[in-house]
């Protein structure tokens, strides 16, 4: 292990899992390290980052990503594209002139992913799955860059519950379906439970940013489902086997437990975060409120607009936290 804390992998026990960190031995509840808890990750000869298309003896992780310090995610490519030019300008960047910004990632068509200094901005597709592949990437990626005291974001669009449509949640806790605040996945065919945690004071911090803009910013739970129809209540995809009674008895219940808005990433993101020893905040704009409807029908040119609105909440939070880097 080198003094610097950057050029080798570290092995630790802790309780039952071994937790790598990468350089500096790492103190249990120390902040800042990415934790990766894979024993096996050590004894590889090269970890290739398949869905990025990058890998630890293809490229110099290191230098490329060493000095990342706020990760954001979003489903979109295209939306990550533009957040990236957003920080451009909000930074105060400056891009030659004839030259763009660059898709990391341009090897492969999975995932897009931009740099702008500290900031990552990546897409992570949509659902469950898609995320979770390309955050046990990103959070290795991080690892072997010897990344610390990373802040990661899912800026995203969601349904709302009672809210005006373009309104921005901040999550204060994400849940199932079931109202769980935990991703249950299968591992050699059992159910592995962990706990979705988002960082309480990021949440906070992200709703003061909230200014004299023209929509509102509220605080509020966030439910994930696995899926855009039957599994968010909707009456209007391929297949529905309840009425509008049953549908609106649910998305009231969700209501009544403080669930302010539905999409489908958030607890599998607090999770992955949470077990790397990661902070991580959501932050979505609701597109149409599901106690009125189920159809986003609203023009695309206003729905684009509205899905600036969380990067701007985010934007903001980054160039506060600059100041204090
Ligand atoms: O971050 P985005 O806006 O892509 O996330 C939500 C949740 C689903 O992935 C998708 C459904 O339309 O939008
Ligand atoms: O209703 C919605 C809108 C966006 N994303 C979702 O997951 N649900």
């Amino acid at each position: 292990m080198s003094e610097e804390g950057i050029t080798t992998l570290n092995g630790t026990m802790m309780n039952g899992n071994i937790e790598l960190t990468n350089g500096r031995a790492h103190k249990e509840g120390a902040n800042g390290f990415i934790h990766i808890k894979n024993p096996h990750i050590s004894n590889m000869d090269e970890d290739v980052l398949y869905h990025f298309a990058l890998g630890t003896k293809s490229h110099d992780l290191k230098k490329m990503f060493g000095d990342v310090k706020f990760v954001c995610i979003g489903g979109s490519p295209r939306r990550m594209e533009r957040f990236a030019h957003f920080l451009v300008k909000e930074l105060g960047y400056n891009v030659p002139s004839g030259l763009a910004l660059e898709n990391i990632t341009n090897a492969t068509d999975r995932y897009a992913m931009y740099k702008v200094g500290p900031v990552l901005s990546v897409s992570h597709g949509m659902g469950v799955p898609s995320v979770s592949i390309m955050l046990h990437e990103i959070i290795k990626m991080m690892f072997h860059a010897g990344c610390t005291d990373v802040e990661f974001f899912r800026i995203g669009t969601s349904g709302g519950l009672g809210l005006k449509p373009g309104t921005v949640v901040v999550t204060s806790e994400a849940v199932d379906g079931q109202g769980k605040a935990s991703q249950d996945n299968l591992v050699l065919g059992k159910v592995v439970s962990r706990p979705s945690v988002l960082d309480k004071d990021l949440a906070e911090r992200l709703l003061q940013c909230s200014m004299n803009d023209d929509f509102e910013v509220i605080m509020g739970k966030t439910m994930c489902t696995d899926d855009f129809y039957e599994g968010q209540g909707r009456l209007d995809g391929a297949f529905c086997d309840y009425n509008e009674d049953e549908k609106m008895a649910y998305l009231q219940d969700c209501h009544n437990r403080g669930v302010r808005n539905i999409e489908m990433e958030s607890v599998c993101f607090g999770s992955m975060c949470h077990h790397a020893g990661i902070k991580c905040a959501v932050v979505c704009v609701t597109l149409l409120d599901r106690l009125q409807g189920d159809q986003v029908s609203t023009p695309h040119d206003v729905l684009d607009s509205w899905s600036q609105r969380p990067m701007t909440i985010v934007a903001r939070h980054i160039k506060n936290r600059m100041k204090t880097l």
